[in-house]
C-alpha cells in the first residue's frame, strides 16, 4: 500500500498545478474583459459556456468524474465573471441604473393613499411617517391603492408587506412585481391588538370576534381560549371595529388597536391578547416614480431564475464576492408556471455604491428577469 504521506506530497504537486492553471486562466478572463470593454460585448456568454461545460465533460471517463467536472467549471466561469464585472465597474463601464438619487423624500402638501378605513393600522403608519401636513385618501384593496400611485391620484401609499409574527404579506410581493411603483421608505409600527366591543359589553357574552386574517392569526393564542367564539375575517382590523360599532350587537368584538377603538367608540374588553409581545408590522412606502434617498441603506430586488440545479446558489454569490450583505429572502411562485419561482432579495447598500453597482450587474445578466423594487 502507498504511504499516506507520499499520497499527500503527490496531491501538493497536482494543487500546484491546478493553482497555477486558474491563475493562468484567469489571466485570459481579465484580457476578455478588456475585450469586451473594447468592444461593449456583454459578460455573460449562456451558450459558449453551456458548450463548455459539455466539451469539458466528455473529457471525464466516469459519470462521478462527469459531474465533478461539471460543478468545477461551473464555478470556474462563475468566478471568471465576477472577474470581469470588476473591470468592467473599474473601467466606468457599470452602466447607469435607471434611479435618481434625492436628497430627501418629499413629505409637506403630498397627497397619499392607503388600504382599508379610517382607523386602519396603515393610516397609524402613514401618520407617523408623514406627519400631519398631508392630505390623504383611502381605497377598498391593495391593487387600488397601487392602480392610485401609478395612474398619480395619489403621490404615495402605504402598503403593509410583514409581520414579525404572521409573516410575510404575500400579495404585497406581486403587487410590487406586476406594477411599475418603486418602495421609497419604510415605516414599522407595534400593532398591539386589543379586543373591542360595544361601552357595557363583557368577554363573557361574546359569540362572533371579527378582525383582517392577519389580525386573528396574531391572536390565535388568546382565541384558543375562547374556541366558543366564530371567527371571522374581514378585510381590514378598522373594518372589524367600525362593523362592531354600527351593529350595535353586544356579542360582537373586534380585534384592532385602541387607536381604531377610539375612532368608532368602543370599549377595550381585553388588552395585549397577541401572541409575540414585540408585534409590529412593516409598511412600505411606495410612489411611482424611480427615486432613492441619497442615504438609503436597504435595497429590494426580484429576480427569477432558470429552472436548474444551483442556479440560485449562483446568483446568491454575486452578494458574496461583492462583500453585499443580504438581510431577507423570499420566493413567491410565478403565476401560471407550476413549480417555479420568483425570489424577493433585501440587501444592504445604496445604488450609488460601487459593490452594489456591480452585484447587480451580474445577477441582471445571469437571471431570466430582474426588477429593482426600490432602495429606502
Ligand atoms: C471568458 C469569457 O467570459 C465568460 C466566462 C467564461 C469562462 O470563464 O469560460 C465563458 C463565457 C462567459 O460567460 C468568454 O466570454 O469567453
Amino acid at each position: 500500500m502507498a504511504d499516506l504521506k507520499d499520497l499527500r506530497e503527490k496531491i501538493d504537486a497536482i494543487d500546484k498545478e491546478i493553482v497555477r492553471l486558474f491563475e493562468e486562466r484567469m489571466d485570459i478572463s481579465r484580457q476578455v474583459a478588456e475585450y469586451k470593454i473594447g468592444a461593449g460585448r456583454k459578460v455573460f456568454d449562456k451558450e459558449r459556456e453551456k458548450a463548455k461545460i459539455e466539451a469539458v465533460k466528455a473529457m471525464a471517463h466516469n459519470e462521478f468524474n462527469r459531474h465533478g467536472v461539471e460543478e468545477l467549471f461551473a464555478q470556474i466561469m462563475a468566478m471568471s465573471r465576477k472577474l470581469q464585472y470588476q473591470l468592467l465597474a473599474k473601467n466606468g463601464v457599470a452602466g447607469r441604473l435607471p434611479f435618481i438619487s434625492v436628497e430627501e423624500i418629499e413629505k409637506a402638501g403630498v397627497r397619499v393613499v392607503f388600504q382599508g378605513v379610517e382607523g386602519a393600522y396603515s393610516q397609524l403608519a402613514m401618520k407617523q411617517y408623514f406627519g400631519d401636513g398631508i392630505s390623504s385618501f383611502h381605497v377598498e384593496t391593495w391593487r387600488d391603492a397601487m392602480e392610485a400611485i401609478a395612474e398619480g391620484s395619489a403621490d404615495f401609499a402605504v402598503l403593509p408587506i410583514e409581520n414579525s409574527t404572521a409573516g410575510s404579506v404575500n400579495d404585497m410581493y406581486d403587487l410590487l412585481v406586476e406594477f411599475e411603483n418603486y418602495i421609497v421608505g419604510e415605516q414599522i409600527i407595534k400593532c398591539e391588538q386589543t379586543l373591542l366591543g360595544l361601552p357595557g359589553a363583557d368577554t363573557a357574552h361574546i359569540k362572533t370576534v371579527y378582525s383582517h386574517p392577519q389580525g386573528l392569526m396574531q391572536c390565535r393564542r388568546y382565541l384558543e381560549g375562547h374556541r366558543e367564539w366564530k371567527q371571522v375575517p374581514l378585510e381590514n382590523t378598522a373594518v372589524a371595529a367600525k362593523k362592531v360599532s354600527e351593529e350595535k350587537d353586544m356579542s360582537q368584538a373586534a380585534i384592532a388597536s385602541t387607536y381604531a377603538g377610539e375612532l368608532f367608540g368602543l370599549s377595550v374588553l381585553a388588552e395585549g391578547i397577541y401572541n409575540e409581545k414585540a408585534n409590529s408590522t412593516r409598511f412600505i412606502i411606495v410612489t411611482n416614480q424611480r427615486i432613492f434617498r441619497e442615504d438609503a441603506g436597504k435595497i429590494s430586488i426580484c429576480f427569477e431564475l432558470p429552472h436548474t440545479s444551483g442556479s440560485l446558489y449562483n446568483m446568491l454569490s454575486h452578494f458574496i464576492y461583492n462583500n453585499v450583505n443580504m438581510t431577507n429572502i423570499e420566493s413567491r411562485p410565478i403565476p401560471g408556471r407550476a413549480w417555479e419561482y420568483r425570489f424577493f432579495i433585501d440587501f444592504e447598500g445604496n445604488l450609488n455604491d460601487g459593490a452594489v453597482k456591480n452585484a447587480l450587474r451580474g445577477i441582471r445578466e445571469e437571471a431570466i428577469t430582474m426588477k429593482i423594487l426600490g432602495n429606502y
